[in-house]
């Protein structure tokens, strides 16, 4: 194979532009990193030869037609050569996230650029939503961005109209919410936050990906979720989620805890129901090493009532000793959720996220969106799982659940 062959070059972008959007002011900034077409049998790989070094531009951000393709260093184009290993990048998948300048994607944007989530030959676009308030911030969070020089980073656009940054958005992270403030009843809470996510559906369903799989983090989610989908009806309800895995995740840690095991032996953790105090840790169905933790953990009083509470409550406690809710491990949540949906489940496990109830195999209400164990084949998708066993007590503990549920009582 010739050496010309071997060489695939690499435009880095660079644009900056103003607009007005609905009556209200849009300001958003885009950078972008895209490869040219590739020659044939190119492949690419890390080093640069300087020869190939051209002239930045300089770009008119009056008249988009006028607009060269790039500005400054981001004009740069590189030759590169295949004395590494070898990669063939994938179609791009653009990823919007809400709340971008808040605490928990102050951990997760840097694990979405990283490759973490979909992996170390998945290019992607972040497109970050922020309020009025912390737009200073979101441009903080993209220069961040910026300055971590991610491979795999191509794209990034800030922006407070979601009808702008949910634009063909494969994958939306909603994680913006107005948190309940001293003296704010549920109710307001519910209000204010019902017509965020009204609005955000109502967007994805006019701009998104027709196949876009939403993640709703931002609380309190499961509600959030359900309204967020009845405003998008041109996207399956399949592919709304709302996050539990951080409640399945700290059960893990609990069981493993009492079992004196390392957590990576804790599997078939099913959260029932909310990410809420109500929730119902499923210890039954659970196993460690492959075996029904009742028969590792022989003391059903504490898994009962010591597990079950402190998963519920695990949350609060964490804000009395951080002063403010987890960031980090929810990101983490994240990753998982989503790593669960693009990765095929492992043989026999299944993973906890809140979905749409429609057609469920356990006699849960139908309609609303509810945590239930799921199995992926990695293609986004998920099937609910049928193996899973009731007793008396697990029934009972997701009726009374589900009770409250139906009273908004979350
Ligand atoms: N489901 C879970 O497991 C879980 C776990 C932890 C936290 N949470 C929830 O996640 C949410 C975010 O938590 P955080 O710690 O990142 O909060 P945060 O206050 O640090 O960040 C929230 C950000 O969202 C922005 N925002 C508010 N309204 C918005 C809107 N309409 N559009 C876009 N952005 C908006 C705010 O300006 C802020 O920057 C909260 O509702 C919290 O209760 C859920």
């Amino acid at each position: 194979m010739a050496v010309a062959d071997l060489h695939t070059k690499i435009n880095l972008q660079y644009s900056s532009r103003l607009s007005y959007v609905s009556n209200r002011l849009s300001y958003s900034r885009r950078f972008s990193l895209r490869p040219l077409p590739q020659p044939h049998n190119s492949r690419i790989c890390c080093s640069v030869t300087s020869k190939e070094v051209q002239a930045p531009v300089t770009v008119n951000t009056e008249d988009p037609k006028k607009k060269p393709d790039c500005y400054g260093v981001f004009c740069l184009t590189y030759d590169l050569m295949a004395e590494e290993e070898t990669k063939s990048w994938k179609k791009m998948i653009n990823i919007a996230v809400s709340g971008a300048a808040g605490m928990i994607s102050n951990h997760l944007l840097f694990k979405l650029a990283s490759g973490e989530v979909f992996g170390p030959e998945q290019p992607i676009a972040l497109k970050l939503l922020g309020s009025e308030r912390s737009f200073q911030a979101l441009e903080g969070v993209a220069m961040e961005l910026e300055d971590s020089l991610f491979p795999l980073l191509r794209e990034v656009s800030i922006g407070i109209d979601a009808y702008e940054v949910f634009q063909d958005a494969d994958w939306a992270l909603l994680i913006g919410a107005k948190p309940r403030g001293p003296g704010m009843e549920r109710a307001d809470l519910l209000d204010i936050n019902g017509q965020i996510f009204a609005e955000q559906g109502k967007a994805l369903n006019a701009v998104a990906s027709r196949n876009v799989k939403v993640m709703v983090v931002g609380n309190p989610c499961n509600t959030n979720a359900l309204i967020c989908l009845k405003n998008a009806p041109d996207i399956p309800a399949k592919n709304f989620h709302a996050l539990t895995r951080l409640d399945e995740n700290r059960a893990k840690c609990q069981l493993a805890l009492k079992a004196g095991v390392f957590y990576d032996q804790v599997s078939n953790v099913t959260i029932w129901g909310n990410h809420s105090t109500t929730q119902v840790p499923d210890f039954l169905n659970a196993k460690i090493n492959g075996i029904p933790v009742k028969e590792v953990i022989k003391d059903t009083k504490w898994l009962e009532e010591e597990f079950t509470e402190k998963v519920q409550k695990r949350g609060g406690v964490l804000i009395k000793k951080w002063g403010r809710s987890s960031a980090a491990s929810t990101a983490v949540s994240i990753v998982d959720a989503i790593r669960s949906l693009v990765t095929p489940t492992p043989h026999g496990d299944w993973f906890s996220s809140a979905v749409y109830t429609a057609g469920n195999p356990y006699g849960i209400a139908e309609d609303i969106v509810f945590s239930m164990p799921c199995r992926s084949k990695g293609d986004g998708d998920y099937e609910l799982v049928k193996d899973v066993i009731f007793d008396d007590y697990l029934r009972s503990r997701i009726k009374k659940k589900l009770n409250c549920w139906l009273r908004r009582d979350v």
